[in-house]
């Protein structure tokens, strides 16, 4: 009854602890790595993995708190192993073998803040991340959701091309809770079940960048002028929405943990060899003026197999587009001049 309320994308993946099904799993390969695995979005996120089939290893690694996160989670009653790192001392050994590494490491907006307010602490915490990566699992596949995602993504990609491991289809910026939010949000306008509803959003990670394609959702839906206007402007605004709701206790942690296990477990499944896995996800790109942009992607088991670009915009969305398209630019170039202009 539940599993048919939830995504597909989630029901193959997630093993209900309640059928005690688990031990007719078939054998899971994957290591994953979660770095800020402590944090608001960490430790829901690891609970998530933790249920998958297709995680063996679980390595959980933040400055703070992952012996105990590691210990709990541990005691579940589920094939995969977890085993925490504290601490810069044990970074480099928290990434030995890793297959993916999921990155929520960094500070959360405050009300009154932008997502780009985040960039002087945030920026360095991801540039470190990557270094370490470089050196220990450069072949990893990478999902970075510390903001502000359009510059740390970059950030990243510019350290993986100094230490000369970049792979421009293995570092993604994961903006799959943008999707999520749309999905939702048209749901409830038309009376669907949002788990039956799929609505991409391209552009980048933050305010007018955040694109909603809702002429090309399924099924097809349609809003008056207003309405349409109302709802784009929401699922832009989403993030604060909640920021605002949190009132000083951070930014969303739990629809975000959920969005990055979907975008975990599609890469997951890309990589035990499933075809046709697509997720939107903020890449490497030259669909449009921005050298990083969002697009609904194919995964495959090398990562992005493939860019499925724009599709067929709407006037209203072109417009959206011209008015992302510098914004996006401008944090693109911040986030690569932190790495090359010191
Ligand atoms: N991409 C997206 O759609 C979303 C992104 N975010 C972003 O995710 C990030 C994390 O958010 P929360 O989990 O709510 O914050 P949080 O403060 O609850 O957790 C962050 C964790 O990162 C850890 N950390 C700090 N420096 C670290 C380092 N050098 N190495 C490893 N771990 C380190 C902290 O100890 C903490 O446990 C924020 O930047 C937030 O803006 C949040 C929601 C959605
Ligand atoms: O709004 C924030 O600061 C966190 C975030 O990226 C989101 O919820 O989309």
């Amino acid at each position: 009854m539940f599993c048919a309320r939830i995504p597909k994308s989630l029901q193959s993946q997630l093993v209900w602890v309640a059928t005690k099904n688990f031990s007719t799993a078939p054998q899971r390969n994957s290591k994953v790595a979660v770095m800020g695995a402590s944090g608001g979005i960490g430790q829901p996120l690891s609970l998530l993995l933790k249920h998958s089939q297709l995680i063996s290893e679980l390595s959980l690694y933040d400055i703070v708190h992952t012996p105990g996160v590691a210990a709990d989670l541990s005691h579940i009653e589920t094939k995969c192993k977890v085993k925490g790192y504290v601490g810069a001392d044990q970074l480099r050994d928290s990434l030995k073998g890793v297959d993916v590494v999921i990155i929520p490491a960094g500070v959360p907006r405050k009300p009154g803040m932008t997502r780009d307010d985040l960039f002087n602490t945030n920026a360095s915490i991801v540039r470190d991340l990557a270094l370490a990566i470089a050196e220990v699992c450069p072949k990893a596949i990478i999902g970075i959701i510390s903001n502000p995602v359009n510059s740390t993504v970059p950030i990243a990609s510019e350290i993986l091309k100094k230490a000369g491991v970049y792979d421009p289809k293995r570092v993604f910026g994961v903006s799959t809770l943008d999707i999520v939010r749309a999905n939702t949000f048209i749901a409830e306008a038309k009376g669907l079940d949002p788990a039956q509803v799929s609505c991409p959003v391209i552009g980048g990670h933050s305010g007018v960048t955040i694109i909603p394609v809702i002429s090309q959702c399924k099924p097809a839906v349609e809003f008056p002028p207003e309405q349409l206007k109302a709802l784009t402007e929401r699922i832009q605004e989403a993030g604060t929405e909640v920021v605002k709701a949190k009132a000083g206790a951070g930014s969303a942690t739990l629809s975000m943990a959920y969005a990055g296990a979907r975008f975990a477990f599609s890469v997951l499944r890309a990589l035990k060899g499933e075809q046709g896995v697509v997720e939107c996800a903020y890449v490497k790109s030259d669909v449009t003026e921005a050298t990083y942009f969002a697009t609904p992607i194919i995964l495959g088991p090398n990562g992005l197999e493939k860019n499925l670009g724009l599709g067929k915009l709407s006037s209203y969305e072109q417009e959206l587009l011209i008015k992302a398209l510098p914004e996006l630019k401008k944090n693109i170039q911040v986030g690569e001049d932190f790495v090359n202009k010191k």
